[in-house]
């Protein structure tokens, strides 16, 4: 969808390599000296830039062609080309290489946590599988046969959406994020000074008991009436909110269809402890057993 990589080939091997570096390099402390994870994170990166650069080239010599966001930014930022946009606007190589990047650090693992916390939330709450099992069984009965999920079916699971959300809450993927105060301000008796940053402790605002009465319960319904402002930060809020909200739960949505009307799994490892990385995931990853159903 981004750059459309063959799932099998090589080069996608090649990318799931340094990918994987690059993750587990987020956290690390910003030094340039071999033998650290910083720098075996920007080796990897440098990788990685040298292979986005090689897909570019093909793009742009017209060997290969594809309906995806890569090309759509090559067709777009292109200099020189018929579009209304003014050159000044158009992206670099390099600010194009930083963009597919972003996307794909960004979207990856928080897609996957989710996926993975989901799967562990409805294997331990029975009820909620089976009310999410029906929604999407309905769906499936009201469908002529043979035919794929619809837009318009996406877009019509209400009981899906708040299943969605309280996975998020409860377990708050990104724990924290951060602002960069635009002018001094007080809140509750603390002073701010311009400048400053302020990082959000979205575990404690996701968890806390006045909005969220007993907040370790997984409980969709806290999603039926709209909540106070802020309250609820799954894909953050303001002019930084994800971009990638959308797609999120689109994927999220279409996995849960196949899996819920499909298959039925059960735990391998029990464990409630959770990963101390930037993105939050059971510490042992989960493992099921799936069968059909
Ligand atoms: C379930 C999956 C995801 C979760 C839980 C998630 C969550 C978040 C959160 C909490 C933020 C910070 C927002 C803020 O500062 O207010 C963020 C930012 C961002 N997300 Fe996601 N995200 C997900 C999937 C994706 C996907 C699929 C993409 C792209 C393909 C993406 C791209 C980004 C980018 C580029 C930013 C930075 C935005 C900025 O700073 O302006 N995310 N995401």
């Amino acid at each position: 969808m981004i750059m459309s990589l063959e799932p099998s080939g090589e080069e996608q091997e090649r990318f799931r390599a340094n990918f994987k570096i690059i993750s587990s390099s987020f956290a690390s402390m910003p030094f340039k000296i071999p033998g650290t994870a910083f720098h075996r994170g920007i080796k990897a990166r440098d990788s990685m830039y040298a292979m986005i650069d090689s897909i570019i080239a093909k793009r742009r010599n017209g060997e290969v062609i594809q309906q995806d966001f890569l090309e759509s930014l090559i067709i777009k930022h292109s200099k020189g080309t018929n579009t209304i946009d003014n050159e000044d606007n158009k992206l670099t190589d390099q600010q194009m290489k930083d963009n597919i990047l972003t996307l794909l650090v960004a979207g990856h693992d928080t897609t996957t946590a989710a996926l993975t916390w989901l799967v562990k939330f409805l294997g331990e709450n029975p009820a909620v599988l089976e009310q999410l099992r029906e929604e999407h069984l309905q769906i499936q009965a009201n469908r002529k046969d043979g035919t794929n999920l619809t837009w318009s079916e996406v877009n019509n699971m209400p009981y899906t959406n708040k299943v969605i959300s309280e996975t998020l809450r409860r377990a708050t993927i990104l724990p924290w994020y951060s602002r960069k105060a635009a002018q001094d301000f007080e809140i509750d008796g603390y002073n701010i000074k311009k400048g400053w940053s302020i990082n959000l402790d979205v575990v404690s605002i996701h968890h806390d008991p006045e909005t969220f009465p007993d907040p370790e319960k997984f409980d969709p319904s806290r999603f039926d009436a709209p909540l106070k402002t802020f309250s609820y930060l799954g894909f953050g809020s303001g002019p930084r909110m994800c971009p990638g909200m959308n797609l999120a739960k689109l994927e999220i949505c279409i996995f849960i269809h196949h899996l819920v009307c499909k298959y039925k799994w059960r735990t391998l490892e029990k464990d409630d402890s959770v990963q101390p990385t930037l993105v939050r995931m059971p510490k042992n990853k989960y493992p099921i057993m799936v069968e059909p159903l």
